[in-house]
């Protein structure tokens, strides 16, 4: 079998804020192997960004393990944890943070540029991905002429420009009414498989839930496995 691309181990994190200490995970564990879409549920407050975020080497946790691609990035530096972030993961959001004057490609073009590929090639990977989220007609338009729907696709396109090996989503689709959310969904979850992606995706919505490969709920700090 293959290596999970993402394992966590006994993740704990608690704020402390003037109100008091709030412990959000509790020893959470989770593999993601390449070419899974995993689901991520749970209430409002229950800690699933939290657990993106330190998934993403974007926060540390305060006890646990997190391991991207078999490396144990608990103990690198900052700077290690940054080259390893640019390198291996994409972020979708909510909201998508498009440049606004920029078009779809050249948003998506920019983290392939700022890794060090040239122009064209970033071009290229740009149009081709675009057009597998069936925007090959909205490539050169900027995100205030395009629909809630088409500005995700072209964050997710901006997400897999660098070919990631993790890609981690909170609420993809939580800013779109819902057949424009199941349309995204679809694209995102077949893209990601088809390149072999592995992926974790934060969702309030039980029905797109439903459609992914295997689902886990926070439930008290820790993961449970769902099935439906
Ligand atoms: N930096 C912080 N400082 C203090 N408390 C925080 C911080 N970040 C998150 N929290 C609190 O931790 C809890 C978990 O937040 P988190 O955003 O991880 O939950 P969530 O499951 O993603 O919620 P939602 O579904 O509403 O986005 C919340 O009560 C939140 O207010």
């Amino acid at each position: 079998m293959n290596s999970p691309v993402l394992s966590l181990r006994g993740l704990e994190r608690t704020y402390v804020t003037e109100a008091g200490k709030l412990t959000v995970l509790r020893g959470a564990d989770l593999d993601v192997y390449p070419g899974e879409v995993v689901g991520l549920i749970g209430p409002s407050g229950s800690g699933k960004s939290s657990l993106l975020h330190a998934a993403g080497l974007l926060e540390r946790p305060d006890a646990g393990i997190v391991a991207v691609d078999g490396k144990d990035c608990s103990k690198l530096s900052e700077r290690q944890r940054t080259k390893v972030r640019l390198s291996t993961v994409g972020f979708v959001y909510q909201f998508h943070h498009l440049l606004p004057e920029f078009s779809a490609a050249e948003n998506v073009e920019m983290p392939q540029m700022i890794a060090g590929k040239g122009r064209g090639e970033a071009r290229e990977r740009a149009v081709a991905l675009l057009s597998q989220l069936g925007l090959s007609a909205r490539v050169d338009h900027q995100p205030g002429q395009m629909s809630g729907g088409e500005q995700q696709r072209v964050a997710i396109a901006r997400a897999l420009a660098n070919s990631p090996k993790l890609l981690l989503a909170d609420e993809p689709t939580g800013n779109l009414d819902p057949a424009t959310s199941a349309a995204t969904f679809q694209a995102l979850y077949d893209l990601a498989r088809g390149q072999g992606v592995a992926a974790l995706i934060a969702t309030h919505n039980m029905e797109l839930a439903r459609y992914m490969d295997r689902v886990f709920a926070l439930r008290d700090g820790h993961l449970e496995p769902q099935t439906f």
